[in-house]
């Protein structure tokens, strides 16, 4: 018995098209991102992977590229539960900052530590800045939960309780699964699922709008370690550009 978890990041977000710091920051798709969510769609369909069940962040680039994959793969109406431990990572201050001034003004070493270290986030966020979400309402109910600045260890932190509760258990119900997040937040999971290190974890980046597929054991260990894109060529080309942002 095996369990089929399928990981999808939303399509290219309009910031990440303007190679903008993102994190809470709750923008839209570009086209291009909405046609890379359909043909994420159309890829399950060929894999024959239909989704039975989708977890989503309250984010809506996570939303519509959920939407969008499932319309494609005539799976729109499968139940979804969605929750903010599946959002990004916070970015802190860097919420709105363009990466490429952020490498030129503070080198390359800090860039990468706010960018990819496991336990450096980057300053918090203050409550009057234009990109904060204090009053957001989806995060009314967060009080003193709701942060400010996150590193990876902090998501993994306000992940894992929702892993547990929530997914692990749609897994064990023999559902296919399909989790539609962002880039920190599966980065988060992969961690977690194939048991990688805080200093390798470092070099893994997640494409935009790529299915991911783990069959996991009935220990949820990866029966293939990293699992298996469903397009592996175009996802390496197109996270090797992830690790490329900001250059
Ligand atoms: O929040 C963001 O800016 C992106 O979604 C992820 O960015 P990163 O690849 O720079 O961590």
């Amino acid at each position: 018995m095996t369990y089929t978890l399928v990981l999808l990041r939303h399509g290219e977000s309009e910031w990440n098209a303007k190679n903008l710091f993102t994190g809470w920051v709750d923008v839209d798709l570009t086209e291009k991102g909405r046609a890379e969510a359909v043909r994420g769609g159309e890829l399950l369909v060929e894999a024959g992977l239909l989704p039975d069940i989708v977890h989503t962040s309250l984010q809506r680039r996570a939303i519509t590229t959920a939407h969008l994959s499932l319309d494609a793969a005539d799976r729109h109406w499968i139940p979804v539960k969605r929750s903010w431990r599946l959002n990004e990572r916070h970015y802190g201050a860097l919420q709105g900052k363009d990466k490429k001034q952020t490498l030129d003004e503070y080198g390359e070493e800090q860039f990468m530590l706010w960018r990819r270290s496991f336990d450096t986030p980057p300053p918090p966020i203050e409550d009057d800045d234009e990109w904060s979400q204090s009053g957001d309402p989806r995060y009314a109910d967060l009080g003193a939960e709701m942060p400010r600045t996150e590193c990876l260890k902090d998501v993994i932190a306000r992940f894992l309780p929702y892993w547990d509760a929530e997914i692990v258990p749609d897994l064990q119900t023999g559902k296919t699964v399909l989790v539609a997040a962002h880039g920190n937040s599966l980065r988060a999971l992969v961690k977690h699922l194939d048991g990688i290190s805080d200093e390798d974890i470092a070099g893994l980046n997640i494409p935009t709008g790529m299915p991911l597929v783990y069959r996991l054991d009935e220990d949820l260990r990866p029966t293939v370690a990293g699992g298996e894109y469903l397009d592996p060529e175009a996802a390496a080309a197109a996270a090797a550009a992830v690790a490329n942002q900001g250059r």
